[in-house]
C-alpha cells in the first residue's frame, strides 16, 4: 500500500492535458484556460458617470444656490459627446460618457430641473461619481492566467475585456463502468429480489459533466468475466479515461483489474493507504487511463473527490492539485484517534465549526446527502480536542 500523497504524485504525473481548441466564450464556461487571456480594450472605454445625475464643473458650484443652463446630453451608448461649455450642466445617465471639461456628476436627487436649468442648492458629497477610463484595466492587461478555471466570476473579466473565443484544454472524453450482479438501475432494484439501486453511477455522471469533462459512455455489467472484458475494450475505445466502479477488492468475483488486464492494463497504483477508499487504482492501457474506484458509493464517492477530479483537472489543462483546495477550519466536537490509514472522515460545518457525521460507514449513502466537508487526518492520529484547526475540503 501506499500513502495518498505518493498515489496523488503518480496521479499527478500521468494526468497529462490532451491538447487544446479555441473556443467560443459562451462555451468555455468550466474549462481551463491553456493561454492567458489579455484585455482587448481598456474598462472602462472612456471616464464614464457612475450615477443619473448632472455633469459639472466643480468651480461652477462655487457659490451656492447655483443656477446652470443644461446644454444637451450624454447617455450610455450614444456616441461621442460634445465637450460641457464652461458655466453648463449636462444631463448625463449612469454608464454615460463625462464631456470634456467637466470634472464631477452632481445625481439627480441633489438637483432640481426647472425648464433648461438645473439648479443646485446644496453642496453634493465627495464623490464625483465619475469610473475613469482604463481604471478596471487597460488594453493588453493580464485578466485571466493561464490554467484559471473559467467560472461565472472570471467569465466577466473574459467577456469585459472583449475577448470573444479563449483558448482550453480539451475536455475529457470519460467511460463509466459499474460493475455487479446486483446492481440495476435506480427504480428498478425493487423488481427482483436482492438487486440494488446503482447508486454510483449517476452520481459520477454528474461530477464528471460539473467538473468539465463528456460522459462518452456508461455501462452497468455483469460479473461475467466475457462480458467485462469487451465492455472494458468497447469503454476505452471511445473514452480518454475510463472510471470503474467495484469489484475493486480481493474477492474471487474482483473482476476490476482483471477485465483491463489482456488489452494491457499497467498498473500505476493500486491500494491506498486510505480510509475510505483503500482499494482505489490507477492504470494506463496505452495512451489512456483507467481509475478504479471501490464499490462501496462512501468509498467510492470519496476517492472520485480525491483523484476523479484531479485527474479530471490535469487531463483538461489545469493542475490537478487546484482540485484539492485545502483550508484549516475549527473542530467543533473532540474526535477519537484513527487508525493506521489516512483518514478522510465526512462532516458538515455548523456556526463555523466542523462537525463529524455520525455514520461514517464506507457502505453509506444517506450520509452524503449531508457531508459538506471532508476532514483530512494523518495516519494514527490521537484523540483531538474540539478547537482544533484540521485541513478540511469541500466535498
Ligand atoms: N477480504 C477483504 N474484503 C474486503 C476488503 C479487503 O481488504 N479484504 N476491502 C474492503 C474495502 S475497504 C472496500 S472499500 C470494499 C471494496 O469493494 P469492491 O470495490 O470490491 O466493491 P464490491 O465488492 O463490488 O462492492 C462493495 C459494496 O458496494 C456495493 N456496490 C458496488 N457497486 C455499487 C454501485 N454502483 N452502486 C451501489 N452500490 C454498489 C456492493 O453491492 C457492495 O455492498 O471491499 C471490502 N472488502
Ligand atoms: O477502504 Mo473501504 O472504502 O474503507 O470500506
Amino acid at each position: 500500500m501506499i500513502s495518498f500523497d505518493a498515489a496523488f504524485a503518480l496521479l499527478a504525473g500521468a494526468a497529462r492535458p490532451l491538447g487544446s481548441e479555441t473556443v467560443p466564450l459562451a462555451e468555455a464556461a468550466g474549462r481551463i484556460l491553456v493561454e492567458p487571456v489579455h484585455a482587448m480594450v481598456d474598462a472602462p472605454f472612456a471616464d464614464l458617470s457612475s450615477m443619473d445625475g448632472y455633469a459639472v464643473r466643480e468651480a461652477d458650484l462655487a457659490a451656492l444656490p447655483a443656477a446652470l443652463p443644461v446644454a444637451g446630453e450624454s447617455a450610455a451608448g450614444g456616441g461621442p459627446v460634445a465637450s460641457l461649455p464652461p458655466g453648463a450642466a449636462m444631463r448625463i445617465f449612469t454608464g454615460a460618457p463625462v464631456p470634456a471639461g467637466a470634472d464631477r456628476v452632481v445625481m439627480q436627487e441633489q438637483v432640481r430641473r426647472e425648464g433648461d436649468r438645473a439648479l443646485f442648492d446644496e453642496r453634493p458629497g465627495a464623490a464625483r461619481f465619475i469610473r475613469v477610463a482604463g481604471s478596471d484595466f487597460r488594453t493588453g492587461d493580464l485578466l485571466l492566467a493561464a490554467g484559471t478555471r473559467l467560472d461565472p466570476r472570471n467569465l466577466v473579466a473574459a467577456a469585459a475585456g472583449d475577448v470573444g473565443e479563449v483558448t482550453v484544454g480539451r475536455r475529457p472524453r470519460v467511460g463509466l463502468i459499474a460493475t455487479g450482479d446486483e446492481l440495476a438501475e435506480p427504480g428498478r432494484a425493487r423488481a427482483a429480489r436482492g438487486q440494488i439501486p446503482d447508486s454510483i453511477s449517476v452520481a459520477l455522471a454528474a461530477l464528471v459533466a460539473e467538473a468539465g469533462g463528456l460522459v462518452a459512455g456508461q455501462r452497468r455489467l455483469r460479473d461475467d468475466p466475457a462480458a467485462l472484458r469487451e465492455g472494458a475494450a468497447a469503454a476505452l475505445a471511445e473514452a480518454n479515461l475510463v472510471v470503474v466502479t467495484g469489484g475493486a477488492s480481493v474477492g474471487e468475483r474482483d473482476y476490476a483489474k482483471t477485465m483491463f488486464a489482456e488489452i494491457g492494463l499497467d498498473l500505476i497504483f493500486s491500494k491506498v493507504a486510505i480510509k475510505p477508499g483503500k482499494p482505489v487504482w490507477l492504470g494506463r492501457v496505452g495512451h489512456r487511463l483507467v481509475l478504479g474506484l471501490p464499490g462501496n458509493p462512501t468509498s467510492a464517492l470519496v476517492t472520485a473527490r480525491l483523484f476523479l477530479l484531479p485527474l479530471l483537472r490535469g487531463l483538461s489543462g489545469g493542475e490537478p492539485r487546484d482540485a484539492l483546495r485545502w483550508r484549516m477550519a475549527p473542530l467543533g466536537r473532540a474526535l477519537e484517534a484513527t487508525g493506521p490509514r489516512e483518514t478522510f472522515a465526512r462532516a458538515v460545518l455548523e456556526d463555523g465549526a466542523v462537525k463529524l457525521l455520525g455514520q461514517q460507514d464506507s457502505g453509506a449513502q444517506l450520509a452524503l446527502a449531508q457531508a459538506e466537508l471532508l476532514i483530512r487526518l494523518a495516519p494514527g492520529t490521537a484523540p483531538v480536542p474540539a478547537g482544533t484547526m484540521v485541513p478540511v475540503l469541500d466535498f
